[in-house]
């Protein structure tokens, strides 16, 4: 069994993280609960920044926050010195309710509206990651009508293929993200903004997917991104003072998965742009990363009460748990897996093959096919590992299933930082029909 950061066990044979039985969490806050390994978060960003620190590059590391976007997790990146990778109005408005420093939020997207790109402007943000040629004469109207100077990157697609998930590659030529860098598109781009009066261009950015484990996706999109701004520096005199990898380091959900200590990613890109820039005599730019789910993915554990259960004699053993595909849909979109233990009988032998599903109307509605667990019973307390990234965040209301409530904990203490939806909140927005007589009075 495979105990991510603070995870222990406790004396009454009960999960615990943070120092918080989970057993108990379970019980005062219900479930489906997710519960964030704060420590773990801390760890990981703190690593990343020491990373470039021994390499001797000035760096950002952003907290891609579409991993898991709350006030909270905002407040302990901010804690923790990072920056923030936000990529809609909604996500720039959490950072703004949560207090984060404006010139440190980056704002992705491929297709920022005309408001929201104005609400990067009213709050001043750090910068505008110009994702296509729309973008470009939005931002330019923006703000050329306020007089007001932003900060941008390029955002391009360096042709890098890397091995994931086919729905969350975003490297490839054939992508809707980016300006492609070998048709002339990011030339194209770059005539546009490197010159103008209230553009200020920092330089480049690529992320070239998601849950990556091989370094030599990133080397490659390294290079290739060093490549063009050498050729602008030697055709328009232009340097580039920012050099954004993205993110996309893997994590390990399941013994398959052997991701290298996320650093590692760090050092070897590094490595690519110091080599780079010494032999082609450029000034070190600073690198910018932002890491979502490294951060937040294995700091986080879903919480769920085992209801019914059903055998397929010869086939499976289902249990039903109070959550499912509503609280995570990356096993139903992605095929993707976890592991999975009973959190309140963890000092007893987990060899009972079973499928956890979901409670939703959908029978793909499944959140591991094969997990092993302790003989189940009803009322067991399942913890699914390796939930924090892309869980919460994609979570919807199907079957108006209220979304679950978020707790953090660390040395022993908890909090609740996203309260559990009511049914009045699954209505909130509903409006009841309304009378053909109140109609032809509007
Ligand atoms: C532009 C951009 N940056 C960063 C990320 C974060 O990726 P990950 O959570 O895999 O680190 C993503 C998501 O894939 C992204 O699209
Ligand atoms: N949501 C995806 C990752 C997408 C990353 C965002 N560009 C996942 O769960 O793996």
């Amino acid at each position: 069994m495979h105990l991510y950061g603070t995870q222990t066990v406790n004396g009454k044979g009960h999960l615990t993280i943070g120092g918080v039985d989970t057993v108990d969490l379970a019980h005062t806050y219900g479930t489906p609960l997710v519960v964030y390994d704060i420590a773990l978060f801390r760890e990981r960003a703190q690593a990343f920044k020491e990373t470039f620190n021994n390499v001797g590059v000035r760096a950002q590391v952003a907290y891609a926050s579409k991993a898991f976007s709350s006030i909270a997790i905002y407040e302990i990146a901010n804690q923790e010195g990072l920056s923030l990778d936000v990529v809609s109005g909604g996500e720039l408005h959490t950072a703004v309710v949560a207090g984060f420093p404006r010139e440190r939020i980056h704002f992705h997207g491929n297709n920022k509206s005309f408001t929201e790109l104005q609400y990067a402007f009213d709050e001043k943000i750090g910068c505008i990651v110009i994702d296509n040629f729309s973008e470009i004469a939005l931002v330019k109207e923006i703000a050329e009508s306020r007089q007001e100077k932003m900060n941008v990157l390029i955002r391009v697609t360096p042709g890098v293929e890397a091995s994931t998930h086919d729905y969350i590659t975003t490297g490839q030529e054939d992508s809707k993200f980016g300006f492609d860098l070998k048709n002339g598109q990011t030339d194209k781009a770059f005539r546009q903004l490197h010159d103008h009066p209230y553009i200020k261009l920092l330089g480049m950015h690529c992320h070239i997917g998601s849950q990556i484990f091989e370094t030599d996706a990133f080397r490659l999109a390294a290079e290739a991104l060093m490549e063009k701004m050498i050729v602008w520096r030697d055709d328009y005199e232009f340097v580039c003072e920012v050099l954004n990898l993205g993110g996309g380091f893997g994590i390990r959900y399941t013994e398959e998965d052997q991701p290298l200590n996320p650093s590692a990613y760090v050092e070897e890109m590094a490595e690519v742009v110091l080599s780079l820039t010494r032999t082609h005599n450029y000034p070190l730019p600073e690198i910018w990363i932002e890491p979502g789910r490294s951060l937040v993915g294995d700091a986080g554990t879903s919480l769920y009460t085992v209801g019914s259960m059903k055998e397929v004699p010869g086939v499976r053993t289902y249990i039903a748990v109070d959550g499912g595909m509503s609280d995570n849909i990356r096993p139903a979109l992605y095929g993707a897996k976890y592991t999975a233990v009973t959190a309140n009988r963890m000092d007893e032998s987990h060899e009972k093959q079973v499928t956890i599903a979901g409670k939703c109307c959908e029978s793909g509605d499944k959140l591991i096919e094969e997990a092993h667990l302790v003989e189940p019973a009803e009322g067991d307390i399942i913890a699914m590992f390796c939930t924090g990234a892309y869980g919460y965040s994609m979570a919807s209301n199907y079957n108006r299933l209220p979304k679950p409530a978020v707790v953090f904990c660390e040395n022993g203490h908890h909090q609740l930082v996203v309260r559990r939806e009511t049914y009045e909140d699954v209505v909130r927005l509903d409006i009841p029909l309304q009378s053909v007589e109140q109609l032809e009075k509007i």
